[in-house]
């Protein structure tokens, strides 16, 4: 059985015009999870909950079988954290970082922080509060990579960065994740990366999870049919996940698609991405 190295139950968390409504979900170990969202969705309030870093109203989180609260500090160093927007010291230089983190990590690892550090060509001379966006991202990633965690949570990571870069930090993530008690969550409005590098993808729309499954399962269940506007009563309903019409015809995006093509000679259904699964769910018209 997969043990699952991030657990979230029944998570409520209010704040004034916003919720986090029940909200469950687990990340096996072994994988990465995707986890993503408009602005506003509840992705950073979540992983804030899971990091036990705000009081939530109802709900429990286990990270490695222990209760988050519950943490010792060695369970605590074996995890990885950025966040979007650097928490690091603006007068520090990536020399004084490694002095601190020294102190603060056992498992601090010298060797790997000057590699990564010379990889993403991060400057030793140069005070935080000089360094691009980009650059601070490029270190808090170093940081979490340099002492030898087993989990990554990753606030938007990725956002910031250039594509070659942003390419390079996939890869990274790709590495890390062949040893199999590796695991990563990362939270992204870059569905592109999340199509590249995740296992798993969880959707949170409005504070609510509207799916949390295995990504090939997604897009091999999913597909778009293009019709004209009056064949789109033609198809079940009950596959219909959500419609979208222009001023050529429509386009529907149907569930269980093996069922409906083998039931429904007549229908192209077309292969689809994460991306519109997630337009489809949150945009496609209401069927009536
Ligand atoms: N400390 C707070 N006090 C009040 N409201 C808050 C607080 N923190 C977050 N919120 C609200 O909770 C909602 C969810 O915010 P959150 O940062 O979790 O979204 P997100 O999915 O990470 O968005 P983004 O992609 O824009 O970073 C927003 O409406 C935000 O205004």
């Amino acid at each position: 059985m997969t043990q699952n190295v991030i657990e979230i139950k029944n998570l409520v968390k209010h704040y004034k015009g916003f919720s986090l409504n029940n909200i469950s979900f687990s990340v096996p170990m072994g994988s990465i999870m995707g986890f993503v969202g408009e602005n506003g969705a509840g992705k950073t309030t979540t992983i804030k909950a899971i990091l036990d870093l705000i009081h939530v109203d109802q709900g429990e989180v286990s990270i490695m079988g222990t209760a988050a609260k519950n943490l010792s500090k060695e369970l605590k160093s074996l995890i990885g954290v950025v966040f979007d927007g650097s928490n690091l010291h603006d007068n520090l230089t990536v020399v004084n970082i490694n002095a601190i983190m020294k102190k603060i990590y056992p498992n601090w690892d010298e060797e790997v922080y000057k590699s990564y550090l010379k990889k993403f060509q991060l400057p030793e001379g140069k005070i935080i509060k000089d360094f691009s966006r980009g650059m601070k991202m490029k270190l808090s990633i170093t940081i979490a990579l340099s002492h030898h965690s087993k989990l990554l949570i990753l606030d938007e990571a990725t956002s910031g960065l250039d594509p070659i870069i942003r390419d390079e930090i996939l890869d990274i993530f790709l590495e890390f994740i062949q040893d199999e008690e590796h695991t990563i969550l990362l939270s992204s409005h870059i569905i592109s990366d999340i199509e590249k590098i995740a296992d798993y993808v969880t959707f949170i729309h409005q504070g609510n999870i509207v799916f949390s499954k295995s990504k090939d399962e997604l897009i091999y269940q999913h597909g778009v049919i293009r019709c004209r506007k009056e064949d789109v009563s033609a198809i079940d309903k009950s596959y219909i996940v959500g419609i979208r019409e222009n001023n050529f015809g429509a386009e529907v995006m149907i569930q269980d698609k093996d069922r409906f093509t083998r039931k429904n000679h007549e229908f192209n259904v077309e292969r689809t991405s994460i991306e519109e699964i997630m337009l489809f769910i949150t945009r496609g018209k209401e069927l009536k």
